[in-house]
């Protein structure tokens, strides 16, 4: 009872701006961002760098309402164990900021307006798929694994990979082996992006009786894989290269660099699992690596990069044409 009176007061003393803030911080924005920007990867792989703009805009929109939605709902259903939890103590449900009620209005509200508009601008392929991130974040991961499993964001992550597949849908109706292989790089990166960040708050965990990796199999075993994961990915990267060939040059080199810099960081993790600097360098990187692959794809699919590399190629192969005439072997 003291509770309600409390949290009654809390919400009776907010202005307008701040119940807007409260809601905004529900939706877990800054990882929508991240997201989204798979999201526009995906897109403009799929149009050849030329995505029409009310499209690119609409698909966004609607994919951050749908993953909004999604956040939104974890974090009424985790409001229990984030209560406990230092890091998300002060979020809007734990802290009496939003009613669970008014929270549960709010994201069905948000998906079913990314549906729609997804269903008349797009396709009804992209709304699916949208809708279907929206069921596997919430029922596989937050329902049955989370609490349940170490193993929990291996299989739950695949949530996480939908965004790409919702971007090549709305873009060719379809989904191809490319956007599966978009699906994969995200499904193998999220142990890494996540493990990394487990070992760093392992306590917070351990206190609620949340059994991931780092607090049930300890950091070492974690570590190895994280490595592991990671040794999957970087290979996984380069299908778009060979033998799919939507991926050119760029991509190609932006990939290696990023993926040297990755093992770099796991392999140190590796080395030294303890060391909570090491977890913490992965874990930010992890976020930077996929900003940057994604923006790789973008610059690659640009049909300008495709005559830069035309021509360069172009150039290569004449000058091997010639010195293979000037040079008997
Ligand atoms: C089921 C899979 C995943 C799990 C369990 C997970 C978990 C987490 C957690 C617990 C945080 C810390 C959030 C906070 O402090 O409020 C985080 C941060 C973040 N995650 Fe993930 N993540 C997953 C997948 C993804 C995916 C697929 C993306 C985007 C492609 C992503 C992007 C980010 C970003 C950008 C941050 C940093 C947010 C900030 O700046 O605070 N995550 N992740
Ligand atoms: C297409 C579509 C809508 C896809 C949905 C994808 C989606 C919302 C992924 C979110 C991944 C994520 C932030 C997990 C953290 O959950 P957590 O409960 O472990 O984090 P927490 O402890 O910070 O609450």
């Amino acid at each position: 009872m003291q509770d309600t009176v409390c949290t009654d007061s809390i919400r009776h003393h907010q202005n307008v701006w701040q119940v807007v803030q409260s809601y905004w911080q529900l939706t877990k924005p800054r990882i929508i961002i991240l997201l989204l920007i798979t999201t526009a990867g995906s897109m403009w792989i799929a149009a050849h760098g030329e995505v029409d703009p009310v499209l690119a805009l609409v698909t966004l929109l609607s994919g951050a309402l749908a993953a909004a939605s999604a956040n939104t709902i974890n974090c009424l259903y985790d409001r229990d164990i984030d209560y406990d939890m230092e890091r998300t103590r002060h979020r809007p449900l734990p802290s009496g900021r939003i009613q669970p009620r008014d929270a549960l209005i709010f994201a069905i509200a948000l998906a079913l307006l990314s549906f729609t508009l997804l269903t008349v601008f797009a396709n009804l392929l992209s709304a699916c798929l949208a809708m279907s991130g929206i069921v596997t974040y919430v029922l596989v991961y937050t329902h049955w694994l989370k609490r349940h499993s170490t193993q929990n964001i291996v299989i739950g992550g695949a949530a996480g990979a939908i965004p790409p597949l919702v971007g090549w849908a709305a873009v060719t109706g379809e989904l191809s082996w490319a956007a599966w292989v978009f699906f994969a790089i995200i499904f193998f990166w999220t142990p890494p992006h996540f493990w990394a960040l487990a070992m760093m708050i392992q306590k917070d965990y351990e206190k609620v009786g949340v059994p991931m990796l780092p607090v049930v199999e300890g950091q070492v075993a974690t570590a190895k894989q994280i490595w592991i994961y990671t040794l999957i990915m970087i290979p996984v990267t380069l299908l778009l290269v060979f033998p799919l060939g939507v991926m050119g040059a760029v991509y190609l080199v932006a990939a290696l660099g990023l993926a040297a810099v990755f093992l770099k960081k796991a392999w140190a993790l590796l080395k030294n699992p303890m060391d909570y600097d090491s977890a913490r360098s992965l874990f930010k990187y992890s976020i930077f690596y996929m900003m940057l692959l994604c923006a790789g794809m973008a610059v690659d699919s640009l049909p300008i990069t495709h005559q830069i590399t035309g021509q360069i190629s172009g150039a290569i192969a004449q000058h091997a044409a010639f010195l293979s005439e000037i040079v008997p072997l």
